[in-house]
């Protein structure tokens, strides 16, 4: 009989996309997995993405991972027409997924071999439609923390017992296994409830329920007690309990670099004392309008700390991401020159794991994007977040709240998230200027790198629930 599939399904962001990969790809690594002799294989529906920025780097993966040799096929779903009303990210991604169903179930029902379950993208809530009109056992996979996962499973409860805009609530929020959340810090589609994006993300939480199992990107020990909490039925409503979750992460998606030669940022930490530099890096999606430049300018002048910072321009008309720099338009004049002996500014994409891997990287201003924070754990490397969009405010809170792991840093949100030059420099002090404050989170995320390490061992806690998922998954189809 034909090895048994799994069919995964994600969107097409970087962040989404290879992270999903990466997660079913330690599914074959399992006992009798895609190997010889495997007991399982992945198929991945793959979604014509609604932009064509997004496309060839979609391209460039599927020709990468068909090259591997390990049992993954690749079926491209027929293209839709991407709504155009939509208001937001969440809806026009929930809403395009959705009119992908019908395509969905003809490709499952069209393949050859039999199909051990569904790993859907959590935006992808929409298809439990088809899946349960198939009979296909179905897991979310979730790829940020637990801490987000929680408030998705607790904002239909929520809905019901917070009758106004969260910030204008008396007091804060309780999500149970977290220290209770300022509403201030609540993800940006939970801020407005008129708005769809919300309605799509309390439909999300409502929907995960209905999942045979959540696989989220993070690791027991370093969310114990939130997971402790969605486990015991204390997030979400009375009686209604959440389906098993797998806490498989970290899942980091390490490409062989392209070429043998050390990339030029690499070859410029080579030449700075260990644990000395700070390194600014805002995702595949931020950049900082002009006058914000210039206050992060002045502030790391100002500091007189080393820094690499990955600073790039304003996305193009109808484009999510940003463009190079222009560093002569951008920088305060004669700064580059003035701080030529302990900074490099960095104007293009930048190879962000192998910075965060040097030993000269003291710590880490980041957008707090699940994926770079987790990065950043791995390698030991405390933050400063600095929120800019989707969840990030929501992550920034629990780094520095409840892993302790992150210096906290003034963002004001109602002015699109602007810090002042001063907070700038205060905050890079205290990350990498010995401050007990700065110590202690680097303490902190030099245990999260120990615990992150060990996860994925043999044995370890995300290797054991690789192997449950395996195990479940192997036998619904035996
Ligand atoms: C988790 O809550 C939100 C996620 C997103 C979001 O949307 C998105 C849409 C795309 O078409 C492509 C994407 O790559 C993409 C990515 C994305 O979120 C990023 O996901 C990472 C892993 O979950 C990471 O945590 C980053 O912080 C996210 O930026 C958007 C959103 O609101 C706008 C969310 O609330
Ligand atoms: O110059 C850059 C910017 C980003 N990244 C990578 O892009 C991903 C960003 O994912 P994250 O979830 O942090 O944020 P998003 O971009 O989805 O908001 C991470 O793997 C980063 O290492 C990178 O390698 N170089």
């Amino acid at each position: 009989m034909a090895i048994p599939t799994v069919v995964l399904i994600p969107v097409w962001g970087t962040g989404h996309l290879m992270s999903m990969l990466d997660a079913g790809k330690r599914l074959l690594g399992c006992r009798g997995g895609g190997g010889a002799g495997g007991r399982l294989s992945l198929t991945v529906l793959v979604m014509q993405p609604p932009r064509k920025e997004y496309a060839s780097a979609v391209a460039a993966t599927v020709r990468r991972e068909e090259a591997s040799g390990l049992d993954i096929r690749f079926h491209h779903l027929p293209a839709v027409e991407p709504p155009t009303d939509c208001v937001g990210v969440e809806e026009f991604v929930s809403r395009f997924v959705q009119l992908h169903a019908d395509h969905v179930r003809a490709a499952i029902s069209g393949l050859a071999c039999p199909v051990a379950g569904l790993v859907i993208d959590f935006f992808c809530t929409t298809l439990l439609d088809v899946s349960r009109e198939l009979a296909v056992p179905t897991y979310v996979y979730f790829t940020s923390n637990a801490a987000c996962l929680a408030l998705f499973l607790r904002l239909p409860a929520l809905e019901e017992e917070v009758t106004v805009e969260f910030e204008e609530m008396d007091g804060e929020v309780d999500i149970p296994g977290l220290p209770p959340v300022p509403p201030s810090s609540l993800p940006k589609p939970v801020m407005d409830k008129k708005n769809p994006n919300y309605t799509w993300f309390v439909y999300h939480g409502r929907r995960f329920m209905e999942a045979n199992g959540i696989i989220v990107n993070t690791v027991h020990e370093i969310e114990q007690s939130v997971l402790a909490a969605i486990a015991d039925g204390r997030v979400t409503a009375p009686g209604a309990r959440a389906p098993v979750i797998y806490p498989v992460g970290p899942v980091i998606s390490f490409t062989p670099p392209s070429d043998d030669s050390p990339h030029e940022c690499v070859r410029w930490l080579d030449a700075q004392p260990p644990a000395s530099v700070v390194f600014l890096c805002f995702g595949s999606m931020g950049s900082l309008p002009p006058p914000q430049v210039l206050e992060v300018a002045h502030g790391l002048e100002r500091s007189g700390h080393r820094f690499l910072w990955v600073l790039r321009g304003p996305p193009a008309a109808g484009s999510m991401h940003p463009t190079d720099a222009d560093l002569d338009e951008l920088l305060p004049e004669g700064f580059l020159e003035r701080t030529r002996a302990r900074g490099l500014v960095w104007p293009t994409w930048a190879p962000q794991k192998e910075i965060l891997a040097h030993a000269a990287v003291g710590g880490f201003v980041t957008h707090g994007g699940w994926n770079s924070t987790l990065e950043s754990l791995w390698f030991g490397v405390p933050m400063v977040p600095w929120p800019l969009y989707a969840e990030q405010h929501m992550n920034a809170f629990t780094l520095v709240v409840a892993m302790g792991v992150a210096v906290a840093m003034k963002v004001d949100r109602k002015r699109n998230n602007f810090v002042e030059a001063s907070e700038v420099e205060r905050a890079v002090k205290s990350l990498v200027g010995g401050s007990e404050e700065g110590r202690k989170a680097r303490e902190k995320a030099m245990e999260m790198k120990a615990a992150c390490r060990k996860a994925v061992e043999e044995g370890g806690s995300s290797d054991m629930a690789v192997h449950k998922l395996y195990d479940e998954l192997s036998t619904q189809t035996a």
